[in-house]
């Protein structure tokens, strides 16, 4: 049904969509702070972090180009139980790809990692960051899952997405904001996870996915489907969820691509 499918947003490689990856960034910041004064944002691992400082630290071309890092805060999609300097870290990646590198003037964001005082029980690591979303969003009758402004996502070559994988029990929880995961089938095998109905729940959603790698993964997510969670957040939120993807990426996947305005 048109109006009610992701947007395909294809470049011709990472450099042409990372600006466009800043504006959309920009505008759902935009509204975080129309509508509380914050930008509350979930980021996942991989190539994501350095694409994202790509877009992010570019020079603003006018006022309504600014990222307002000081009204940032920064959750984790998805985290492996390691301590924050470890080469696992998704933390460590963000601060080598992105923090480290955000210039006084741009204002510092509010980084919520995960408590490693509880990396030996992942239940306890995964309540543990359940409470600090609950800190911010505010669980109770009315709230009963974190609405994020924008989730930051990226899919594997299995179709995961956080640290929810195909076929996996995980994809079946409905209670739980956040969810440890013993037996990932990618290494390290210990994670915790944003679960799905947390990630559906966003404001909006994007993810990136680029390279050739990608292509027979993207085949089937976007034609088949499959259940594969990367398909499963395309069908829960529809236009709320945009593919940022280079053409290696999408090269002879059967959807329509949008421009980007
Ligand atoms: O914890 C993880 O395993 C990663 O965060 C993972 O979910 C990543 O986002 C995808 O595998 C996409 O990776 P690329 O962006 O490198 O393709």
């Amino acid at each position: 049904m048109p109006g009610k499918q992701p947007n395909l947003f294809a470049f011709n490689d990472v450099n042409a969509l990372a600006p466009a990856l800043r504006s959309y960034v920009i505008s759902c910041q935009n509204a975080g702070l129309t509508r509380h004064d914050a930008f509350k944002v979930g980021v996942s691992g991989g190539s994501l972090p350095k694409t994202l400082a790509q877009a992010l630290l570019a020079e603003p071309t006018s006022e309504e180009d600014t990222v307002k890092f000081d009204k940032w805060e920064i959750f984790f999609a998805d985290e492996r139980a390691v301590a924050l300097d470890h080469d696992d870290s998704n933390y460590a990646l963000l601060k080598t790809e992105l923090l480290d590198k955000i210039p006084a003037a741009m204002g510092q964001p509010t980084v919520h990692p995960i408590d490693t005082q509880y990396l030996s029980d992942t239940q306890e690591l995964a309540d543990q960051y359940e409470k600090t979303l609950v800190a911010s969003f505010a669980k109770g009758d009315s709230v009963k899952l974190p609405i994020f402004d924008l989730l930051l996502l990226g899919s594997g070559p299995d179709g995961h997405t956080c640290s929810l994988f195909p076929g996996h029990a995980l994809l079946r929880e409905t209670d739980a904001w956040v969810a440890p995961i013993e037996d990932s089938p990618k290494p390290p095998a210990r994670r915790i996870t944003l679960t799905l109905p947390v990630v559906t729940h966003s404001v909006k959603v994007a993810f990136v996915a680029t390279g050739a790698g990608k292509k027979d993964i993207m085949k089937q997510i976007f034609e088949e489907g499959n259940g594969l969670p990367c398909a499963l957040v395309n069908e829960a939120t529809g236009e709320r969820c945009s593919w940022f993807t280079d053409n290696a990426a999408v090269e002879g996947v059967s959807f329509p691509r949008r421009g980007f305005l």
